[in-house]
């Protein structure tokens, strides 16, 4: 167990549990508590036993389920109900019987609180507390009370929520926890609070701040300041409203800024993994902007950055990536210099150093290709066939003469559909822009069936209808014409199908290739269907995934750039040598 001189306080499981679209299952909950455990935290608050079935579940499997080897579980409710006895408050039974070693009781400290939401006197607020707090001591729980609204209600009535304090303290609550619960208070005001707290009440106090002005690691800081040994804090900063002090955070800034060891031995490497792990859990995507363990949290674009990081990395960062677990990475973008295209060069694992001419055309193409639209930043895969071009070792394993593009949608099974239709009008075609040219004789053909098109049932805007797309590809694959067709259920879809085909025979692995992301963004035009269109391609071969980017006035062209480029890279990536 880790030294109770200062506690790491979790409360994902309850606050987190607070932030709107957050469900969690109790499998979830267990999994969550590993990973917390493992990373080190001091106690895990895991939710209200009798509040809700499944929080009181959560506690009967944790007897058997989660052996703890860091943290002590937490039980989580409220004081008695006023003009009752804590022994007759089946709520107050909850908390004894979730077989908790820890039981945090939240008390009202604010007296317009407890005249106009709890409707009682403020003496027998004052009974509540002590006798709840007495009451389970008596049952051998150790008992940390949450002074909710603490902090409002001492600049409405200092001495009243003194005394609640004081009463919880006498009661024998190991720690009260100062609540900023409508996160508005600021870091200075925090630090004057706790400290005349500590000084008027001799208690062991504690800090939960919501996050409502966006100060509630600067506010938890900031009681530690002045003195708190107990800081209460969500994994990803999860909980009511905008949140809470994030856990992450507040344990980078103890650990590395105030030099106090607050996680067990190799705790804190594990950081950026425990949050992703738990965002992963929770279904919401990590925050990439998250300090220490965001993916952005050493990602560096500026070039004058990227200078001084070739130096010393230390020049344009707080602390080592490596010591929470994260890495450092370069962005090449149109911001980008010379020594941005080198770091990022070395990255991808190639030497580019002292080629001052091959970086600088590197930059000059980046730059002139961003104006049209490519985005680099987020296409490493891109980034990499381009600096090969560059270097002279150009990755090619097919050419494309032309593809052309079908896209059909039916309207489903209408009887009469199937009816030939008399005294139809024909009007003219109307040019298209992705159409591929003529065939020509003596080549091998390729066909792959795709047996249904998406079935759009949707009602929207009219009758069901089926849409189905067919692309035809050529290409040339190590010295053989190959003409490839594939049905898909969109014109993508079907190219991709197509291309397979077209090399299936020739490159085995591209069975192993699967695209996992397609993203389309519309760049400045006149109008919307009119203007540049950027496809960020995602690919996966099990082992990794990688993004190319591709740009133009044709969606259906910049997703063919962008395709191109994946399929490249990904025969690169199985290792097969470069040829047409
Ligand atoms: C600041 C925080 O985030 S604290 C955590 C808050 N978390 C939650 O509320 C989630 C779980 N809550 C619940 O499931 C339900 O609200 C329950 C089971 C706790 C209570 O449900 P109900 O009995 O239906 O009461 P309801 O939610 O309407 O109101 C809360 C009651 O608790 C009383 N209460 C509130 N705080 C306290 C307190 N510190 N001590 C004693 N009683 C309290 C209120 O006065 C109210 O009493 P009333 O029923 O006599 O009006
Ligand atoms: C206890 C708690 O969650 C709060 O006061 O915000």
């Amino acid at each position: 167990m880790l030294d109770d001189s200062f506690h790491v306080f979790d409360t994902t499981l309850r606050d987190g549990a607070q932030r709107e679209g957050v469900n969690l299952t109790v499998a979830d909950k267990l999994a969550i508590a590993r990973l917390l455990d493992e990373f080190g935290v001091g106690f895990i608050e895991g939710g209200w036993p009798g509040a809700n079935p499944k929080d009181t579940e959560f506690f009967r499997r944790a007897r058997t389920e989660l052996p703890l080897r860091n943290a002590r579980l937490t039980a989580f409710g409220s004081t008695r109900r006023a003009g009752t006895r804590a022994a007759d408050d089946p709520q107050v039974a909850a908390l004894r019987e979730s077989g908790a070693p820890v039981v945090t009781l939240v008390a009202k400290s604010d007296a317009r609180h407890v005249e106009r939401a709890l409707r009682t006197t403020l003496a027998e607020n004052l009974a509540m507390v002590a006798d709840t707090v007495a009451y389970l001591r008596e049952h051998g729980q150790r008992i940390f009370v949450d002074c909710e609204h603490f902090f409002d209600g001492y600049r409405y009535d200092p001495e009243y929520a003194l005394s609640v304090v004081r009463a919880a303290a006498e009661a024998g609550a190991d720690v009260v926890v100062l609540c900023d619960t409508n996160g508005g208070m600021l870091p200075a005001d925090v630090t004057a609070v706790v400290a005349a707290v500590r000084e008027r009440t001799g208690a062991r106090l504690g800090i939960h701040a919501q996050d409502d002005t966006g100060c509630a690691v600067a506010n938890t800081l900031a009681a530690v300041d002045a003195g708190v040994t107990h800081v209460q804090c969500t994994a990803n900063g999860y909980g009511e409203r905008v949140g809470n002090a994030n856990l992450f955070s507040v344990v980078g800034a103890l650990e590395l800024k105030y030099d106090r060891r607050v996680l067990p031995e190799g705790g804190l490497r594990e950081m950026t993994r425990v949050s992703q792990a738990v965002a992963e859990i929770v279904n919401i995507a990590p925050a990439t902007h998250q300090p220490y363990v965001g993916v952005s949290a050493f990602a560096h674009k500026a070039g004058l950055h990227a200078s001084a990081i070739k130096v010393d990395p230390d020049l344009y960062q707080h602390t080592d990536p490596a010591l929470v677990g994260n890495d450092m990475r370069m962005l090449v973008s149109d911001m980008a210099g010379r020594a941005s295209i080198e770091l990022k060069a070395k990255e991808l694992g190639i030497d580019l150093s002292g080629d001052r001419a091959l970086l600088g055309r590197v930059v000059d193409r980046v730059k002139a290709l961003e104006l049209r639209g490519y985005s680099f930043e987020a296409a490493d895969a891109s980034l990499e066939l381009l600096l090969r071009e560059e270097l002279g070792r150009p990755v090619r394993y097919f050419e494309a003469e032309s593809w052309r593009v079908i896209a059909e949608r039916r309207a489903a099974a209408r009887p009469e559909a199937s009816a030939p239709v008399a005294g139809g009008r024909l009007v003219s075609a109307v040019e298209g822009s992705a159409v591929g040219s003529a065939a020509g004789g003596g080549v091998r053909r390729a066909g792959s069936e795709s047996p249904r098109g998406s079935a759009d049932v949707s009602p929207f805007l009219g009758a069901p209808a089926a849409a189905l797309s067919e692309a035809t590809v050529k290409l040339h694959v190590k010295g053989e014409r190959v003409i490839a067709t594939a049905e898909g259920n969109g014109p993508v879809n079907a190219l991709d199908r197509a291309l397979r085909t077209a090399m299936e025979g020739v490159y085995t692995a591209l069975a192993s290739l699967e695209l996992t992301d397609y993203k389309v963004r519309i760049l400045e035009g006149t109008s919307g269907t009119d203007a540049v269109t950027r496809i960020l391609l995602t690919f996966s071969d099990g082992r990794g995934e990688w993004t190319t980017v591709g740009v133009g006035e044709n969606v259906i062209d910049a997703s063919w750039t962008a395709l191109e480029q994946a399929v490249t890279y990904g025969l690169l990536r199985q290792g097969y040598p470069s040829r047409v």
